[in-house]
């Protein structure tokens, strides 16, 4: 089926402009989000508990800072913009009590609505607003005029305006300059779960640590291993997002070409391809929810030792130390006002 994308001129940003906007949580898409409707001309107010530590970072940055139950009472939109296993509490106990009759109450993701953890009633929109990249990401490319692609998802229609109204908080972002996919919560939760888990995060890192380990333990040196496998991986990738894999396997060599063609598939082989649909099976059928709200609820035990193992894993003292020598590189996670 093919889908529909929405860009700058499908968007009344009107329709923002006219709400009041409270996002809860003000951390990577958070501090994101709220910014860039700020600087879009839209009336936004943030919720955090009194004892959070991006309290004062959001006041410093002239927002408005209120306890969640304030931000949700006073505004007309809420987007949740807190930790997913932390969603269906803040919910509860600081939105849902102030819920009123046309209301919108929207999301980055869709977890706690796809895994039936948040509930809400027939009286409001439920609508998502998922940018395709990390928030600190999403706010650096609207401050520099450009946009992270974002899909947008109507769970409940209670306005009949639900679509129209989402379509404009992704334009207030930067979405629209890139692209906005509309799609089902279902579908973006599902396929965000399995890009994260089996390509851009957990596929990825694994290959690039199992590539230094067969390297340094072959006996090279981990500075050479760490600039194959993992400096260089962005400067092949960049050309992949510039122009697709055909872009890529272009400007490489031919002996490059030859290898990626006939020894990729080795890598990634049938029975890899047969984990990676295991793993979306998992994400499909509730197994990864239920076990990741169990961990959380458990005190994140498992989540904290392997954290810990990988912030161990040998490359990331040696990358440290190439990284300090090139000022350009190690550019720092900040909140760009
Ligand atoms: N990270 C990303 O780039 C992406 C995230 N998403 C989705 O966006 C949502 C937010 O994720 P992310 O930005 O990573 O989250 P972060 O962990 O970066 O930030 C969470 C924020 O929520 C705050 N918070 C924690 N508890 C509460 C509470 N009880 N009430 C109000 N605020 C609270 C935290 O406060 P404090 O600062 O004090 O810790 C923090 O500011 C999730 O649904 C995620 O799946 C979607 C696309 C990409
Ligand atoms: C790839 C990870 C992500 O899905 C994202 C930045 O889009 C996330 O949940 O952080
Ligand atoms: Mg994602
Ligand atoms: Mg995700």
């Amino acid at each position: 089926m093919a889908v529909e994308i929405f860009y700058d001129d499908d968007a009344d940003l009107s329709i923002i402009q006219g709400r009041k906007v409270a996002v809860i949580g003000y951390g990577s898409q958070g501090h994101a989000h709220s910014l860039s409707l700020r600087d879009s001309g839209v009336d936004v107010r943030i919720g955090l508990p009194e004892g959070s530590k991006s309290r004062a970072k959001a006041e410093e940055q002239g927002l408005r800072v209120l306890t969640p139950a304030e931000a949700s009472a006073e505004a007309d939109l809420i987007m949740i913009l807190a930790p997913d296993t932390k969603q269906r509490f803040i919910y509860e106990q600081d939105i849902a009590p102030n819920l009123k009759d046309g209301d919108a109450l929207f999301f980055g993701h869709g977890f706690n609505i796809r895994y039936d953890l948040i509930k809400p009633p027939s009286n409001v929109d439920v609508a998502m607003v998922a940018p395709k990249g990390p928030g600190h990401l999403v706010r650096r490319q609207f401050v520099d005029g450009k946009g992270v692609p974002a899909l947008i998802a109507v769970e409940q229609d209670a306005s009949g305006n639900a679509q129209a109204l989402a379509l404009s908080y992704a334009a207030a972002i930067g979405g629209a300059r890139a692209g906005v996919i509309k799609t089902t919560f279902t579908e973006e939760t599902e396929t965000d779960l399995f890009g994260e888990q089996a390509v851009l995060c957990g596929g990825a890192s694994a290959l690039v640590q199992t590539g230094f380990e067969v390297l340094t333990e072959a006996g090279y040196a981990p500075e050479i291993a760490y600039f194959e496998v993992l400096h260089e991986l962005k400067l092949i990738v960049d050309l992949m997002y510039e122009g697709g894999i055909a872009r890529q396997r272009y400007s490489i060599s031919d002996t490059a070409e030859y290898g990626d063609l006939t020894r990729g598939p080795r890598v990634i082989s049938p029975a890899v391809k047969e984990e990676m649909k295991k793993i979306l099976g998992e994400i499909q059928d509730g197994t990864f929810a239920r076990e990741w709200v169990a961990e959380d609820e458990a005190g994140r035990p498992n989540f904290t030792k392997l954290e810990e193992q990988g912030n161990q894993h040998p490359i990331e003292e040696t990358g440290k130390k190439l990284r300090d020598l090139m000022s350009w590189v190690d550019r720092p996670i900040t909140e760009t006002a």
